[in-house]
Formats: C-alpha cells, sequence, structure tokens
C-alpha cells in the first residue's frame, strides 16, 4: 500500500498534522510571512483554540490545515493521509473523506435550501451518510427550517445551519473559524456544546476564536503571533517530555 494511502486500521490518535508550515504572500513589491514554521498536532477527540491578534496568521493557518490553500513549506497530514502538496481535486476530495470546515462565510451555496446544503457534502463523498441530513438539521435547532435560503436565515440560524454542512460527512478533523463569531449566549452555548459532543465521539476539532468562552471549552490553546505558534503540547507529548526529564 502506497504510504500516503488512507489506512483505517491507523492506530495513532494524532488525526491532524502540521510540520513547520509556512505561508509566503506576494502582492505586488509586498511580501508578508503568514506563517513562520508552525508545527501542530491535534488528537482524537481533542479541542484546541487557536488564539492571536488579527493579522496573526490564524484564517491562513486554518486555510492550510483544510487543503483550501497550499503551504509554501511543510507538511499536513489528515488521518495519516497527506493532505498538503497535491493537485487542488485531489485535496477536494480527502477534505470530502476527512475534514468538516466551518468558514465565516458560513459555507452555505446562496441558491440551495439548507436541507440540500446539508446533502451535498454527503453525496460527494460517495457513501451513505452515517447522520442523515434531517437529524444534523434537528441537532443543531433547525428542525423547522430545512426548506429555508441562507438569505432567509438569522445570522445564529445561518451559524448552525453550516455547522451542521461541516458535519455532514461525519469527518475526522473539524476544522472552524470563528464559530461562535457575532453569536448571542445561547447561540454560541449551543454551537460550542454540539462541538464537544463531537469531540466526545472523537473527532479532532479545532478552533480559530477570539472567544473566552469558547477558550474555557478547549482542552488546549495555541497562540499564534506574527506566524508562530506557541501553546501546550497534547498531553502524550508532554508525557514523553516528562519521561525525557525525569
Ligand atoms: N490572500 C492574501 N494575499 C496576501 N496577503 C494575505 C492574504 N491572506 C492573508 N494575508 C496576510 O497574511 C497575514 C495573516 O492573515 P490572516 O488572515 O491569516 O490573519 P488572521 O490571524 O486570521 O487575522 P484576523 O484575526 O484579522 O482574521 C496578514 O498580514 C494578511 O494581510
Amino acid at each position: 500500500m502506497p504510504v500516503d494511502s488512507y489506512d483505517s486500521r491507523d492506530s495513532s490518535d494524532d488525526v491532524l498534522t502540521a510540520r513547520e508550515l509556512y505561508r509566503f504572500y506576494r502582492v505586488g513589491e509586498e511580501e508578508t510571512l503568514a506563517l513562520r514554521g508552525v508545527s501542530l498536532t491535534v488528537r482524537r477527540g481533542e479541542t484546541v483554540a487557536v488564539v492571536g491578534p488579527s493579522g496573526a496568521g490564524k484564517s491562513t493557518l486554518l486555510a492550510c490545515l483544510a487543503g483550501l490553500d497550499e503551504p509554501s513549506g511543510g507538511e499536513v497530514r489528515v488521518s495519516g493521509v497527506r493532505i498538503s502538496h497535491r493537485p487542488e481535486t485531489e485535496r477536494a476530495r480527502l477534505r470530502a473523506r476527512h475534514i468538516g470546515v466551518l468558514l465565516q462565510t458560513r459555507n452555505l451555496l446562496p441558491h440551495l435550501n439548507v436541507l440540500d446544503n446539508v446533502r451535498l457534502p454527503q453525496r460527494a463523498q460517495g457513501r451513505r451518510a452515517p447522520v442523515p441530513a434531517r437529524t444534523l438539521l434537528a441537532q443543531v435547532g433547525l428542525a423547522g427550517r430545512t426548506r429555508a435560503l441562507p438569505r432567509q436565515l438569522s445570522g445564529g440560524e445561518l451559524a448552525r445551519a453550516g455547522l451542521a454542512v461541516a458535519l455532514a460527512n461525519a469527518p475526522a478533523v473539524l476544522l472552524a473559524d470563528e464559530p461562535t463569531g457575532e453569536l448571542d449566549g445561547e447561540n454560541e452555548q449551543l454551537v460550542l456544546s454540539l462541538l464537544r459532543e463531537r469531540a466526545a465521539e472523537g473527532c479532532a476539532v479545532l478552533l480559530v476564536t477570539h472567544s473566552a468562552e469558547a477558550v474555557r471549552v478547549a482542552d488546549r490553546v495555541i497562540t499564534l503571533t506574527d506566524g508562530r505558534a506557541t501553546g501546550a503540547p497534547p498531553p502524550h507529548d508532554r508525557e514523553e517530555a516528562r519521561d525525557v526529564v525525569g
């Protein structure tokens, strides 16, 4: 079996790994190094919050982790499979299989109703959806809004519908950019508890967030500053580090 092919027997709990990620942008004469050697791991069942000031590279990092963007250097692996440095169509295929992405734009197609928006990634995946679209929508409190178009939804409903779309393929990894941004307290709690439920079921969850509440529910926090990451390593690395020291 080729090294990069998916192996469902992979026993590693490191579902998402990034090694030495760099992302360089050039616009005219202007050059920006948005990521400067970011390495991180998110384990099965873990919720990690990524925080940092505006312009620190958080959205760039999330896009590289999701395979929506290509890092200029370094590598991203999801469930043991390299997703970086591949043609866009292959990245999209791997994303459809392993990753749920919730973007600030709420990843809904404007001309499809909510139900069809959730069904779309399930069909793209090419296998029977583990959780039916209607059930997912009921879980996010939208059982009564399945026929609504995205423009007919409130901000809180849009965020919850976006989450249902991100979870539609029962992903091993959920990446969310400001999942609770602009939500009132009640909707924030609902979204965070849904994310925690997914993590409890084994999903590796990474959130980019400014919300103190989201940081509070995370198992670990990674701080990005000027394209560099600092934060606690996952528990197994800490144990290894202790072993080496002690
Ligand atoms: N497509 C692009 N072309 C050129 N520069 C970009 C591009 N996208 C991001 N940048 C630059 O890269 C840096 C990191 O941007 P990024 O959006 O990742 O930061 P962020 O931490 O998500 O910020 P915010 O919290 O404000 O959303 C910034 O200096 C930004 O101007």
